[in-house]
């Protein structure tokens, strides 16, 4: 590794602590040279006593007495308010950074997330933090102390043997030489644990999110399996990690005790022909030992530190990917394309003009898509599975960005409005009602934060929802669990559309919102969905087509196009694919009732 990328790692991991910099480097160089300058202290206070032990004189037996009062007072003075100091530094910025990463979490693009499994992005949340936090709180630590004991020692040696202090410079200079070595080797297995880390967990979330897939089909020893090899790849790299920091440590190992047995031989030497206190040459050994222990601690350091560098890097990384624009989106270009042609001389509320778009480059999902919604009322999109209908919904979200065309909503194109200003327009029932690990009450507030108990109630009633919460023993206040798994299927979706109904924006997106619903329950919620819709601008998308046979206007997509449009009854007369559509359901519905 180069000195320019250590540094440039050195600054990506320490961008997170900039805004806070002052007080971080000053709490941790100050408690540095609080406990090295303790150390080098420690070493007067050993030769005072062994001279003292040879030459019996008072004075050097009071002159140690002071230091080590004087030490101790300092110690207990300075310490803490360095500690302090940086220790603060540290946990504000580790709480700004996890709020950094759940915030642009919430705000990334839907194109962006998709890149990561949940387990990947927990473990960048989670040990990917916890290992940048390691450097900020120990190995930063360690290696200021180190460079402020070695500088102490040897400005104290220059003024009582510039001989040895030569030494230790030679010294110091082969340990950062031998380290560096260490440092790209150190790097490459420092990232691949990383990246082996967020595998591992996406492993286990998958094991722990499909449980029941894998109980169902015996699947514990093969997804157990997969777990097993991720984590296998964890230890190996621990391993290779721990057989680098082992040779490491060896290495500066003997640079110190080679160094200590040759100081302690000549300096020996030097007090047998008293040309050296033996006091001096106690003082010589202990600064030695001092600083061996700290390179040898450095070494560790310098090992942990490339995981570090692999997590801020990590880290980084996720910051960078695009978050949604939160103002108006809207760029001279598409200002100036046109509108699409009008339906029956009204503006239509929804209307795509010529859409294509794909969630991959080159593999198109929608082509050339054109449809509008007119205002108030319902249009339902039909078609075969895998056409693109909840697509066009995702694009009327902005979920995602389409490659061409035009959408305009109630007569403004898409991009003019705000993100947030464009969704709280829309009220999105989607196929798989996502629930929070919340109340009931609290899941369908969200609709709207601000609604009494009284409209939440309502809501709830209007989904066919209320009945079976009041059975719950805990009415309203009953816990879901995570994703509403102590709900089955038709309930949580009957709160997610009581979450849609409380809101009560002016157009409604309802994807298969009645797919997980029995029959009578069905019934129910369409009368709901039929009085919710009334007046309002929806979009429905549906695969029983007996539950659209109402909609003012049935839109049949396939393979991304627009293959019919009419009602109903035009459509079958049409005998198109809504006819042939309608006839095999209908045909497989009389094959059910007969049997
Ligand atoms: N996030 C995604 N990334 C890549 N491809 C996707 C993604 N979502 C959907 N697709 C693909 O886009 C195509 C259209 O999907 P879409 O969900 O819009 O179909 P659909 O008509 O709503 O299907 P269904 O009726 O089964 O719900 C499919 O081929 C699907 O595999």
């Amino acid at each position: 590794m180069s000195f320019k990328q250590a540094l440039l790692d050195y600054k990506q991991l320490m961008k997170f602590i900039r805004p806070r910099r002052r007080l971080y480097y000053t709490g941790l160089i100050g408690d540095s040279l609080v406990n090295s300058g303790l150390s080098i202290l420690i070493a007067f206070v050993i030769k005072d006593l062994l001279n003292f032990a040879v030459s019996g004189q008072l004075e050097d037996l009071y002159a140690a007495i002071t230091i080590v009062i004087g030490s101790v007072v300092g110690l207990c003075i300075l310490s803490p308010i360095f500690s302090y100091l940086y220790l603060r530094s540290i946990r504000l910025t580790l709480a700004d950074m996890r709020m950094q990463l759940y915030k642009h979490i919430g705000k990334i693009t839907f194109c962006a997330a998709e890149k990561y499994h949940s387990g990947d992005l927990l473990s960048r949340m989670t040990s990917d933090v916890q290992v940048v936090e390691k450097t900020y709180h120990e190995h930063l630590r360690s290696i200021v102390s180190q460079i402020t004991m070695v500088a102490g020692s040897i400005i104290v040696l220059c003024v009582v043997d510039w001989r040895f202090a030569l030494v230790l410079v030679v010294l110091a200079l082969l340990t950062i030489g031998i380290n560096a070595r260490f440092s790209p080797r150190m790097r490459a297995i420092g990232d691949k644990l990383q990246a082996q880390m967020g595998i591992l967990t996406e492993r286990v979330g998958d094991l722990i999110g499909g449980l029941q897939i894998t109980k169902l089909f015996g699947l514990r020893d093969q997804i157990g399996k997969l777990c097993e090899e991720a984590s296998e790849e964890v230890s190996e790299s621990g391993l290779k990690q721990g057989h680098q920091s082992g040779v490491l440590e060896a290495c500066n190992f003997a640079v110190q005790f080679f160094s200590m047995g040759g100081i302690l031989a000549i300096g020996l030497y030097l007090v047998s022909r008293q040309q050296l206190e033996l006091g001096t040459l106690g003082l010589i050994l202990y600064l030695q030992i001092g600083i061996s222990s700290t390179f040898l601690q450095v070494g560790a350091a310098i090992t942990l530190m490339q995981n570090s560098f692999a997590g801020a890097a990590r880290i980084h990384q996720l910051l960078d990917q695009p978050a949604e624009p939160e103002g108006d989106r809207a760029t001279a270009g598409l200002e100036a394309e046109p509108v699409c042609q009008e339906t029956s001389g009204n503006v239509p509320a929804l209307e795509l003009c010529n859409v294509t778009f794909g969630y991959e480059p080159g593999r198109p999902v929608l082509r050339c898509l054109s449809m509008s919604v007119t205002e108030g009322k319902v249009t339902a999109v039909v078609g075969p599975s895998g056409g693109g209908k909840s697509t066009i919904m995702k694009l009327l979200l902005s979920f995602y960005e389409r490659e061409s065309g035009v959408i305009h909503i109630q007569g403004k194109a898409l991009e003019h409005y705000r993100i947030k200003e464009l969704r709280e327009l829309i009220a999105y029932v989607p196929q798989e009602a996502f629930l929070f690990h919340d109340s009931i009450a609290g899941n369908i507030r969200l609709g709207r934060p601000d609604a009494s108990d009284e409209e939440v109630e309502n809501a709830a009633r209007m989904a066919q929802a209320h009945a079976f919460i009041t059975e719950l023993p805990d009415g309203y206040a009953t816990m879901v669990g995570e994703r509403g798994s102590t709900l089955s299927g038709g309930q949580r979706q009957r709160i997610a559309i009581a979450r849609a109904l409380l809101k009560n924006a002016p157009i409604l997106l309802l994807d298969e919102a009645t797919s997980a619903l029995d029959a009578e329950s069905e019934h129910e919620v369409q009368l709901a969905l039929q009085e919710l819709m009334r007046g309002r601008t929806t979009l429905i998308i549906a695969h029983r087509l007996s539950t659209i046979e109402q909609a003012d206007c049935i839109c049949v997509v396939a393979d991304g196009s627009l293959v019919e449009q009419g009602t109903h009854e035009e459509l079958l007369e049409k005998g198109g694919v809504y006819s042939k559509l309608h006839d095999l359901q209908y045909n497989a519905e009389q094959v059910l009732v007969s049997v």
